[in-house]
């Protein structure tokens, strides 16, 4: 997206993404600045028409003329202005959905690295921040840098055809004047920078101190802190007092060059009046265009340090947001066709960081249908061949192909539509338990989402919350179990109706009804589906088609599980006996059982039991 990468390019985007709006708007503000200019000249028309006239009949009608011209004008500018404000605010508002509508779709299209890199609250503020950076900015050169320029151009021209040398000066000292104002104005940001970075360390000091209020009080250290608070506001109050000196010298600087030039050009208009060379309302005129220069050249400054400073935050969360999508579908990628969910890792290399690979070389062919359990130690890699598959990341070398497609050839939301994910964690939105299910399916209706739900196991709890399936289910889910929450994710996954099922078993232990309940709906969602299923509790894939043991980022043994616990030195009967031992070491009641099902083993099915039975037959 090369808009995003300047804030210039950024502006320039989105006001030609409503040229005539903006046209008309630029038009507006420079027709209210013209008449601003306008009712000065009226002005001068009248004094001069007042003055020079002697109270006949056509000089009283050159009075009312030029009073209506100044009437007009002020009417004018007033009504231009009131439009210019409607029609900016308009145009900023709509900008500002625009913004954060393309920003929004730009920051979900990042890798998964980014959102580990980056806190989400902080993207959330900055999604918001830029649209509003957009709207300062556009309000600032329109509103506050145009008129000033509007105001100087149009004084100028009045100026020189009352007195050109007069002109060159006045012009010459508007242009030093804002110049040095600018410059003083970035120079002070400095301090308002330093002073904002010290506020926020007070602030981060006095929520750290009442967050840990217990610790305060049990170690008699009230007094202590608060002498170290007061070391740290001394330091605060400093850069505030920077800042301060600042912005008066910048003001007294500016109350300087007002006073000379006013003082300046009304002794000389003065004289050149006296000496007959120019009118009263010429006067009138200078004296009033002066006043409105210095103080446009003060606005000028005003809005340029501005500007600047919304440029340099606009800059900042670009250099954050904006940086290029590091995994893209391949131009004109066709959508990935569902087939009967085959699954293969062609010679598959990968690391997170590439100079540190975690899978070496994986190749494994899983038919239609199939159900694979993948075990192994802690950090071999199970999870990371999920993450793969859905193309979360692509390899470093190597192919994964589904339904014989390569994952990277398709788009990645077609092919992440063909696969069902049961996390670890199942994420949950701060909305109801029924919108919470229909995400997975947007268009399935009411009875569909019950049906779902009914499938995983969910039925009876969603019956006794306060509002069933209307039930708000708190920020991430936090009013549900956890066993309650991976049975939603089960009833997701069964709305997506998906021929392939990731499953990632939770390492939380659940309690006993809980584990049972979510075991339960996840052998109906596997009923004719490929399941590749990461198992921490071996007994969960006992009567699964299929093993990996994964070791280090390896395939170290393949084939049926009864077939891998027969071999005497095989690594899944290792681990298997090891997790047997453990559960008869804790001395439980009936621990081969316990064993079977972690801690929920009664009513597991006949055929975990005949796995179990063969596994301690042969220890
Ligand atoms: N997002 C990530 N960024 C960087 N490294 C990661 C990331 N996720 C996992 N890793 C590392 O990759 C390796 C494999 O992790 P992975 O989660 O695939 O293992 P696992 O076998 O599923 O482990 P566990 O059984 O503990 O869940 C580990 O060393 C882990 O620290």
């Amino acid at each position: 997206m090369r808009f995003l990468e300047s804030p210039v390019r950024f502006l320039i985007h989105y006001v030609a993404a409503r040229p005539l709006g903006f046209l008309l708007l630029g038009a507006i503000v420079i027709t209210a600045s013209a008449s601003a200019i306008g009712v000065q000249y009226a002005m001068k028309l009248l004094v001069d028409a007042m003055t020079q006239g002697g109270g006949a009949a056509g000089a009283v009608n050159a009075v009312y003329v030029a009073l209506a011209l100044f009437i007009s004008l002020v009417v004018a500018e007033s009504l231009l202005q009131r439009c210019g404000a409607f029609l900016l605010g308009h145009m900023t508002v709509t900008s500002g959905i625009q913004i954060r509508l393309d920003m929004f779709d730009y920051l979900t299209g990042h890798q998964m690295p980014f959102f580990q890199q980056q806190r989400a609250g902080s993207l959330g503020h900055r999604i918001g921040s830029l649209a509003g950076n957009f709207g300062a900015l556009v309000h600032r050169l329109l509103m506050e840098v145009t008129p000033p320029l509007v105001t100087f151009v149009g004084a100028l021209v009045i100026f020189i055809a009352i007195d050109q040398r007069m002109a060159g000066v006045l012009a010459a000292i508007f242009v030093i004047v804002t110049a040095i104002l600018v410059r003083h104005g970035l120079r002070g940001h400095v301090h308002h920078r330093a002073f904002a970075q010290k506020a926020g360390v007070v602030g981060g000091e006095l929520v750290d101190l009442i967050g840990n209020i217990w610790v305060l009080k049990a170690f008699a250290a009230r007094q202590r802190e608060l002498d170290r608070l007061r070391g740290i506001l001394k330091e605060e109050a400093t850069a505030q007092r920077k800042g301060w000196f600042f912005v008066e010298r910048v003001r007294g600087l500016y109350d300087i060059a007002m006073a000379v030039m006013v003082a300046g050009t009304l002794v000389w208009a003065i004289g050149r009046w006296s000496a007959g060379a120019v009118t009263t309302g010429d006067v009138v005129i200078i004296v009033t265009l002066t006043f409105r220069m210095l103080h446009g050249a003060r606005d000028l400054a005003m809005a340029l340090i501005d500007t600047s400073q919304q440029f340099s935050y606009l800059d900042e969360t670009l250099e954050i947001v904006g940086v290029p999508h590091t995994l893209t579908d391949a131009p004109d990628a066709p959508a990935f066709v569902p087939g009967a969910g085959t699954v293969r890792f062609d010679s598959v290399v990968f690391g997170y960081d590439p100079a540190r690979p975690i899978l070496h070389g994986l190749g494994f062919e899983v038919p239609a249908g199939q159900k694979v359990g993948i075990v192994g130690p802690s950090g071999a890699g199970k999870s990371s061949i999920l993450q793969l598959v859905q193309r979360f990341y692509d390899p470093d070398s190597g192919r994964i192909l589904i339904d014989g497609q390569p994952t990277d050839a398709v788009t990645q939301e077609s092919l992440k539509q063909a696969i069902a994910m049961v996390p670890q964690e199942v994420l949950l939105f701060h909305r109801s338990v029924m919108e919470n299910i229909r995400f997975a399916r947007p268009d399935a209706t009411d009875e569909e989402v019950r049906r779902a739900a009914e499938a995983a196991g969910c039925a009876d709890f969603i019956a006794e919350l306060p509002e069933g399936y209307d039930s708000i289910v708190g920020e991430r889910g936090t009013s549900l179990s956890g066993g309650q929450r991976q049975r939603i994710g089960i009833a997701r996954a069964f709305l997506k109706d998906a021929r392939i099922v990731l499953l990632d078993e939770a390492t939380s232990a659940l309690d006993t009804e809980s584990e049972l309940a979510v075991q339960a709906g996840l052998e109906r969602l596997m009923v004719g589906r490929t399941v590749l299923a990461v198992a921490h509790r071996l007994s969960t894939i006992a009567d699964f088609d299929r093993v990996l043991v994964v070791e280090r980022g390896r395939i170290v043994e393949d084939g049926a599980p009864q077939a891998l616990l027969a071999r005497e030195d095989g690594e899944f009967r290792r681990l298997w006996l090891l997790q047997a031992q453990g559960m008869e070491l804790s001395d439980m009641p009936e621990p081969r059982l316990r064993l079977i099902g972690g801690n929920a083993m009664t009513g597991l099915n006949d055929r975990v039991q005949a796995v179990w039975r063969l596994a301690s037959g042969k220890r």
